[in-house]
């Protein structure tokens, strides 16, 4: 099989919005609390947190940086709850996401390029791959689910499906 490179559109909330949110202020209205000393940009997310004990964490990841072009050999899904990234390192980062079907095919994926203002929410079940950080090690503020049961659910791409992300053509 031909080798498929797949090259970033940019993230934004419209075309992102079947796999997760974007969390930013981009154009949304605020709130004006604390006396009028702070804007409040509300509600951006809602946090997925399901089945025995469950809660959610608040965690930071250090992510190496990766190198491009990358081959992409497999995705992951949270099937109990979401999980969310905020770079906290002033970096952009790609997103790469795929269709809610249960059998991948490259036709299914979809490489998002996001810049450091911009976090993301991957909605529960929501097939990803694992940070994708950029130019440097980059820490990220990420809210997941904690508790029992398997909140990971990998799909690998067979031997003979080439696939790999780049940002330039
Ligand atoms: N394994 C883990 O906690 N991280 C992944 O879920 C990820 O999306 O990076
Ligand atoms: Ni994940």
């Amino acid at each position: 099989m031909a080798k498929i490179t797949l090259h970033p559109e940019p993230l934004t909330g419209l075309a992102f919005a079947p796999f997760g949110d974007v969390v930013a202020i981009g154009e949304r209205d605020a709130i004006l609390i604390n006396d009028g000393n702070t804007e409040r940009f509300d509600s951006l997310a809602k946090v997925e947190s399901c089945g025995e004990q469950a809660s959610v964490a608040i965690n930071i990841f250090r992510a190496q940086a990766r190198q491009l072009p990358m081959a992409i050999h497999m995705m992951e899904r949270h099937p109990l709850g979401s999980q969310s990234f905020h770079p906290l390192s002033g970096e952009p980062y790609l997103v790469l996401v795929a269709n809610p079907v249960e059998v991948l095919t490259p036709e299914d994926l979809k490489l998002f390029l996001a810049q450091p203002d911009q976090g993301i929410n991957y909605h529960r079940n929501t097939w990803h791959h694992p940070v994708l950080a950029l130019n440097k090690t980059c820490d990220f503020l990420v809210v997941d689910r904690k508790g029992q049961g398997k909140n990971c659910e990998e799909f690998h791409f067979d031997r003979d499906t080439k696939i790999e992300i780049a940002l330039s053509s």
